[in-house]
This record gives C-alpha cells, structure tokens and sequence, in this order.
C-alpha cells in the first residue's frame, strides 16, 4: 500500500483556524456584505433551503468555491479579517494536494492506475463550508447539520476548536467522531461510491450542537472538474464478472444541481443514482 507523503504545513492550518474565528466574531451587519445572494449557494448563510416552512440547521455557514482558483468569486472572499482571503487561499491549496494524492492511492488500491480518478480532478472543483454551530441550551430539540452524505469524491474536515460535534452512522447508530490533533476526518462521498460501483461506501453524518459552547470546523469537499462525467468506472466493472452496473451515469453539473435542489436527508440522494439490479 502506498503511503500519502503530502501534508498540510501548520502555519497553514493555525492561519486558517485564527482568521475563520476572527471572521465569525464580526458583527453581524458586517459578515452580511458577503451573504448569500438569492437563490445562490456561494456566501455566508444556510445550504440546502428549499421551502419556507422548513426547520433550519442550528448553525451559520460560509460556503465558496476554492478550485480551481478562475472560479472563485473573490468579491464573497471576506476581507475582514485582513488575512482571511490570504489563509482561505493557501489551506485551500494545501488541502486540495492532499486530497489528490489520497485519491491517487485509494486508486491504486483498487487496482487502477493513478490516474484514473486524478485525470477527471485536474481543474477539479473544490469547495469550502465553513461553520460555526452556536451553543443551544435545548440542543436535543435542534440538529446542527441534518444527516446526509456529501455529494463529492472525498471531503476534509479540519476541526477548529475543542467543541466535538460531529457523528458517523453506522448499523443504523450514530457514533461520535474523535477528532486527532493534527489530523484531517476523511469522509467518503457519493461521488466516490459511484465511480467505485459501490465498493467504497459514503458515509452518512451529521452534526449535534452543544448545550454550553460553540463549535467550529472546515469542511473542504473534492469533487471531478465539471466536464467530467459521473458513473461506475468501465475499468473496474467490465474487469468483474457479471457485476451490475449500480448507478446512472450523468454529467457532473446535471448531479450537482440534483443534489443542491433538496433538503438533506440521509444518502436519500444517492439512492435515487441507483439503477435496479439486473441479476436478481
Ligand atoms: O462540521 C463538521 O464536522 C462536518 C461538516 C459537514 O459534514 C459538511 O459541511 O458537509
Ligand atoms: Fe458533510
């Protein structure tokens, strides 16, 4: 098995950490300037709102497009703090090389060649989610982030402060997620779980708020670029044997809209990629 030999220098990580705490103590009417514009995902605000009635997840978020760097709509860059557009730029291309190389070698330990997921992630797109989960003295009567599974390839969570929060679902029980120091969470998406046919799973979580203090974490997604398109990989399904082709394959953008036109529940997203079986 190979080993990832890049890593994220802690400068990187230490600037990135200060400056999105800085960013979300600012007053109120001064994080709107980069609010979320009608009807769009970028900026600060909440994902994934479809309908008026609702109930929204207990948390506040920064949402950008980081990768590849022609796309970034600098404007909702924060500004305030100062350093904040230097830290978010530099973690963001840490993070994307680590993200690329483990893409590399879960490749090869599927028996592709390295550059079987890595050619569809050259101009791949990444995206930031930046969150702050305020304290709530109720916080069994909220959820910070409603289960689900990231639509990507593989998302990289960087733990910001102390405050735990996050959980796994597993044999239908959810499982608190320990953050190491000094480490990223991997999670696995349904992009991946596509293009595997299956043989990696995404993972199911979501987010618990804590009655006393605040959480903040960085969660940057990695998916193909957008010309690319989403289906089990030919190199691994016409290798086995009568195995079913499991999910549809379609363009990159078209899944992408799917996914962002619906409230998050669970990996009911992917479900709907599913195609019925044929052998049984
Ligand atoms: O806050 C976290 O630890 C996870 C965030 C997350 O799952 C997401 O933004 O999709
Ligand atoms: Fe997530």
């Amino acid at each position: 098995m190979q080993l990832i030999n890049h890593n994220v220098p802690d400068d990187v990580v230490e600037g990135m950490k200060a400056s999105l705490q800085e960013f979300f103590q600012l007053p109120a009417e001064t994080k709107r300037r980069f609010a979320q514009q009608q009807g769009r995902l970028e900026g600060y605000g909440q994902l994934f709102v479809v309908s008026e009635d609702q109930k929204l997840d207990w948390a506040d978020m920064l949402f950008l497009y980081a990768q590849p760097p022609e796309i970034r709509k600098t404007k909702l860059w924060p500004d305030q703090p100062a350093t904040f557009r230097a830290a978010l730029d530099r973690y963001s291309c840490a993070v994307k090389e680590v993200a690329d190389s483990l893409l590399a070698t879960m490749s090869e330990n599927l028996g592709l060649k390295r550059e079987v997921i890595a050619d569809r992630c050259i101009g791949g797109l990444q995206s930031i989610r930046m969150n702050l989960y305020p304290p709530c003295a109720q916080a069994d009567k909220v959820v910070g982030l409603s289960p689900h599974s990231d639509a990507d390839l593989l998302t990289l969570v960087l733990q910001v402060n102390h405050v735990q929060g996050l959980q796994i679902k597993r044999n239908g029980s959810w499982f608190a997620v320990k953050p190491v120091e000094g480490a990223f969470v991997v999670n696995v998406g349904d992009i991946f779980e596509i293009l595997t046919n299956g043989r990696y799973r995404s993972i199911e979580h979501r987010v618990v708020v804590d009655p006393k203090e605040e959480r903040l974490s960085v969660a940057a997604f990695h998916s193909p670029n957008t010309r690319a398109t989403i289906g089990p990989l030919k190199e691994l399904v016409a290798r086995a044997d009568g195995e079913d082709v499991a999910y549809a394959t379609v363009e990159h953008e078209r899944l992408r809209e799917l996914f962002f036109a619906t409230k998050l529940e669970g990996k009911s997203f992917l479900e709907r990629m599913k195609l019925p079986s044929t052998t049984s």
